[in-house]
C-alpha cells in the first residue's frame, strides 16, 4: 500500500517536473524565435542578449540605471532608433524606442496599458491602487479627481508654503556650510521635496527636513528592499524577510497617511461643492474630495470608505512620484551650474533683474507675487536642458496582441515585449539633438529654425498622452523657487573625489566619458552615491 503511494506520488512529481521543463522549453523557444528578423545587437540563441550586456556592464558603472545601459547598447552597435533586447529569464524581453514619432504612438495614438514592472516597483511604496499603477477607466476616474489640485493657478495659491518648506533647505543647506563637511545633497532635497509634496496635497508639515519622521523613514526603508535598489546587497530580494519588512512600512506609512487625512477632514474648512467657499490654499486632497463629491452628487459631506481608499494609496503615490524626480533634478542642476559659470552668471542675473538685487528679499518677493516664477525664461531653459540629459523617470509599456509599430514604412510587433521609450536615450540621440551631451540652455530659448531649435516629441521627461505626469507643475514650481533660492545664496559643489579617495573607488565608477554624477536605479534615476556635495556662501 505504501509502495503504491510512494510511486503514485513519485509518477505525479515527474510529470509536473516534466511538465515545467516543457513550459520552460516552449517559453524559451518562443522567446528567442519572436527575435527572428528584428533589428537587436548580436545575439546569442541559447543567452539571448545576455552575454553582450554582461560586455556593455563590464565598460561602465555596475550600479548604472538602465535606460543609460539602454543609450551605451544603442551607440556601440549603430542601432535603428527601434531596437529590441532579450534579457529573459532573468529580466524583460524589451521592445527599446529611441524616435519621437514612434514614442508617439505607445503613449499618446494609442496609450498602451502600463508594464508590470512599474507596479512591481511601486506596490511596496504606494500599494496597487494608484494613478501610476492602475489603467483603464479606474485611472481615467480618479486621474479626473485628483488634477484640479496639481493645475498651475491653483498651486500659484500655495506657493507661500513652498517657499517656507524651501527656506527649512536653505537653512539645512547653511548649517553644512557652516560645519564645512561632505553631506549627501540628494538626501537634503529629498527631505525638502518630501516636506513640500506634504503640504500640497495635504497641507500637512511633514518636518522630514529637521525631525525623524516616521512616513519617511518606513519609506525610505522600502526602497532599500526595492529590487536593483541595493547596492551593498543585491541578493535583497531573495531574503524571506523582504515581504516581512515591506508589510511592518507599509502598515506605517497607512497609519501615518490615515491619521492626517482623518484629522484633515476632522477640521475642514467648507468645499466650493458644498457651501460655496474659495478653493484657494487648499490642498490636493480637498480638491479631490470637492470633485468626487460632485461626482457622487453631494451625497455626504465627508470622507467615506472608498474615498479613503483610493486617496490614501495617491497621497503616498504623490509622495513617491512627487519627491525624488524633483530631488534628483535641484542635484543636477546644482551640479553643473558648478561646471559652466557663464550659465550660473546668467541666471544670476535673471534673479536680478526679476527678483531685485537684494538676495535676502527673493523669498518674500516671490511670495508677495508668485507670478514673478513665470519671468524667468532662462531658469527655464536650464530645467528643461537639465531634464533632457538627466531625466528622472520614464514610462514603460506592455506590448498587446496585433499591435504594430510604424517606422519608416516597415512594421513591428509588441506582443510579448515590454515596450520602452527610453527618454534618456531619446533624449541624447545625435539623430535628434545637436552636440547632444553638451549642456546648451540656450537650445530652449532660439526661435524655430535655428540649428538649435529642439525637434517636437525629442524631449520628453514627463511624457505625453493620457498617462503624462500629473505634477508637471508642480516639479516646475518647486523647482523654480529651490533654485532661485540655493543659486543666489550658495556655491555647491559635487564632492565625488572626496568620497572616493576616501573608499579606494576613483578608478571604478564613471561612464566612458568621464561622468562620475550618473543615474543609477532607486525606484527612479537618481545622481550615484547621493551626489556628496560641499556648500559655502557666496
Ligand atoms: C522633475 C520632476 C518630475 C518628472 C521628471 C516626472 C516624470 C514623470 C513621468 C515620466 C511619468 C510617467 C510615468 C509612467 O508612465 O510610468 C510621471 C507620472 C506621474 N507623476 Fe511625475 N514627474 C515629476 C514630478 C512629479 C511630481 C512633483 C508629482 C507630484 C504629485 C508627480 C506625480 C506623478 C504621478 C501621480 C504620475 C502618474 C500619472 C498618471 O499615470 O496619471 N510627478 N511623472
Amino acid at each position: 500500500m505504501d509502495l503504491i503511494n510512494v510511486h503514485t506520488v513519485a509518477k505525479a512529481l515527474l510529470v509536473l517536473l516534466a511538465g515545467y521543463v516543457v513550459k520552460v522549453l516552449t517559453t524559451f523557444y518562443k522567446k528567442r524565435r519572436a527575435l527572428n528578423g528584428l533589428p537587436q545587437p548580436p545575439f546569442s540563441f541559447a543567452f539571448g542578449h545576455l552575454p553582450i550586456i554582461g560586455k556593455l556592464v563590464s565598460t561602465l558603472p555596475a550600479n548604472c540605471h538602465p535606460h543609460v545601459l539602454m543609450h551605451y547598447l544603442r551607440n556601440k552597435y549603430d542601432l535603428p532608433p527601434i531596437f529590441y533586447v532579450d534579457t529573459w529569464p532573468f529580466g524583460y524581453s524589451i521592445c527599446v524606442v529611441v524616435d519621437p514619432d514612434v514614442a508617439f504612438q505607445v503613449t499618446v495614438q494609442r496609450s498602451l496599458p502600463k508594464h508590470e514592472a512599474a507596479s512591481d516597483v511601486i506596490w511596496p511604496l504606494a500599494g496597487t491602487k494608484n494613478l501610476v499603477s492602475m489603467d483603464g477607466p479606474e485611472h481615467k476616474r480618479w486621474r479626473a479627481i485628483f488634477n484640479p489640485g496639481f493645475s498651475s493657478a491653483h498651486l500659484m495659491t500655495l506657493v507661500d508654503g513652498i517657499v517656507d518648506d524651501s527656506l527649512t533647505f536653505m537653512d539645512v543647506l547653511a548649517e553644512h556650510a557652516e560645519a564645512k563637511d561632505v553631506f549627501s545633497l540628494e538626501e537634503a532635497a529629498t527631505r525638502a521635496t518630501v516636506d513640500i509634496i506634504g503640504r500640497v496635497a495635504l497641507d500637512t508639515q511633514m518636518h522630514a527636513q529637521t525631525k525623524e519622521n516616521d512616513f519617511v523613514s518606513a519609506f525610505r526603508s522600502q526602497l532599500t528592499w526595492l529590487l536593483g535598489s541595493n547596492e551593498l546587497n543585491p541578493l535583497v530580494i531573495f531574503n524571506p524577510m523582504r515581504r516581512v519588512v515591506f508589510a511592518y512600512n507599509q502598515w506605517r506609512m497607512d497609519r501615518f497617511v490615515s491619521k492626517v487625512m482623518d484629522e484633515r477632514f476632522a477640521t475642514r474648512p467648507g468645499s466650493k461643492a458644498i457651501n460655496g467657499s474659495s478653493k484657494r490654499n487648499r490642498p490636493v486632497i480637498d480638491l479631490a474630495l470637492d470633485a468626487y463629491l460632485e461626482e457622487e452628487g453631494n451625497k455626504s459631506a465627508t470622507i467615506d470608505a472608498t474615498f479613503k481608499r483610493f486617496a490614501m494609496d495617491q497621497i503616498k503615490i504623490f509622495m513617491f512620484a512627487g519627491h525624488d524626480t524633483t530631488s534628483s533634478t535641484i542635484c543636477y542642476i546644482a551640479y553643473v551650474l558648478s561646471k559652466y559659470p557663464d550659465a550660473m552668471e546668467k541666471v544670476l542675473q535673471e534673479y536680478n533683474q526679476v527678483f531685485g538685487n537684494d538676495v535676502e528679499q527673493t523669498a518674500q518677493r516671490i511670495k508677495e507675487d508668485p507670478y514673478l516664477l513665470n519671468k524667468l525664461p532662462y531658469s527655464v531653459a536650464i530645467i528643461k536642458e537639465i531634464l533632457r540629459l538627466y531625466p528622472p523617470a520614464s514610462s514603460a509599456r506592455m506590448g498587446q496582441p496585433g499591435f504594430f509599430l510604424n517606422y519608416n514604412g516597415k512594421q513591428y510587433p509588441t506582443e510579448g515585449f515590454m515596450v520602452w521609450p527610453v527618454s534618456y536615450a531619446l533624449q541624447r540621440s545625435p539623430d535628434l539633438w545637436p552636440e547632444p551631451e553638451k549642456f546648451i540652455p540656450e537650445r530652449w530659448l532660439v526661435k524655430e529654425g535655428d540649428p538649435l531649435f529642439p525637434i517636437k516629441g525629442a524631449w520628453r521627461p514627463f511624457e505625453f498622452g493620457p498617462r503624462h505626469c500629473i505634477g508637471i507643475e508642480l516639479a516646475m514650481i518647486e523647482t523654480k523657487i529651490i533654485m532661485a533660492l540655493m543659486l543666489r545664496q550658495f556655491n555647491i559643489k559635487a564632492a565625488y573625489e572626496e568620497l572616493d579617495a576616501a573608499s579606494g573607488k576613483e578608478k571604478l565608477r564613471t561612464t566612458p566619458e568621464g561622468e562620475r554624477a550618473y543615474q543609477v536605479l532607486i525606484a527612479t534615476a537618481k545622481p550615484s552615491d547621493g551626489m556628496p556635495a560641499r556648500v559655502s556662501r557666496r
